[in-house]
């Protein structure tokens, strides 16, 4: 569905939060990025929308092709829909007046000014209804819990009708059980609607709980690729290791346990 090919990031001369990369997600696949923090799990995840724009590389998304122009990115980004880790929502207004604001890219500067009509706010109402929530439609978004508040999230992500979905670390602020939750609607309302999915998460077993694939990146690489099962704790130290890979000076990797000159100078010290 979309194609990454040798796309880097560079922030700064010294920084390459992405080193170059090719990755392709089929349709209807469940992925999710697994990186300690610093990782570049969020840079590789919003180089899918373009909101951190590549170095070098491309990108082609399927009906679409090259993501090169303006008319391009503006057809990809209203068919990707995004969670974000706080929610983003306006905390005053109802769930489904933020659910709404899903269906704006649809609609032209001046339309989206005025009520939008009836249509709309029943694909709105669907999408509350899928996260379980349509109870909940008229209520301003800061009486809802955190869990309620990220599956109106996802309900305005949905509203997009989208072909993609990516979801920044959507579970960090939540309890176990919410958490399981929001995971669980968000993987089934995507497999139900074909919907490629790229969620980057920091605990390990919802990602084997979860996940089509894994995907591990380790210091802007991607150090594993595959499926949840293949996730041994030699994987997990891979990804989870954060010695930079600069190699050792030669003393410190050939010194013998039994040492006398290690001895002479442990008993100097
Ligand atoms: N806008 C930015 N400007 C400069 N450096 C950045 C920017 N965003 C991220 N970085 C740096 O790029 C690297 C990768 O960051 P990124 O946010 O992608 O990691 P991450 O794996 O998502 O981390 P976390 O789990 O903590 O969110 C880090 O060194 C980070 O400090």
């Amino acid at each position: 569905m979309i194609h990454l090919n040798d796309i880097s990031v560079r922030y700064r001369d010294d920084l390459v939060a992405l080193q170059p990369t090719s990755l392709r997600f089929g349709r209807g696949e469940f992925t999710v990025l697994l990186g300690a923090s610093g990782a570049g799990k969020s840079t590789l995840l919003r180089c899918l929308n373009l909101l951190n724009k590549p170095s070098t590389g491309q990108i082609n998304v399927d009906g679409i092709g090259a993501i090169e122009d303006s008319a391009a990115l503006q057809t990809h980004r209203r068919q990707t829909g995004m969670v974000f880790q706080q929610h983003q929502l306006i905390e005053r207004h109802t769930a489904l007046a933020n659910v709404l604001l899903g269906r704006i890219g649809y609609h032209s500067t001046w339309r989206s000014l005025f009520p939008l009509p009836r249509a709309e706010r029943q694909i709105a109402l669907e999408c509350l209804s899928r996260v379980g929530l349509l109870h909940k439609a008229l209520d301003r978004v800061d009486q809802l819990s955190g869990g309620q508040q990220q599956r109106v999230g996802i309900a305005r992500a949905l509203a997009q009708q989208p072909r993609l979905m990516l979801a920044d670390e959507p579970i960090a602020s939540l309890d176990p059980a919410s958490s399981r939750r929001v995971l669980s609607q968000l993987k089934q309302i995507c497999r139900e609607d074909g919907i490629t999915t790229v969620v980057s998460l920091h605990q390990v077993e919802f990602a084997m709980e979860y996940a089509d694939r894994v995907i591990g990146l380790a210091q802007g690489r991607v150090v594993f690729d595959g499926a949840p099962d293949a996730l041994t704790n030699g994987v997990l130290d891979m990804i989870y290791d954060q010695t930079p890979s600069v190699p050792k000076p030669p003393s410190e990797k050939t010194l013998p346990l039994n040492n006398p000159s290690l001895e002479l100078a442990i008993i100097e010290d």
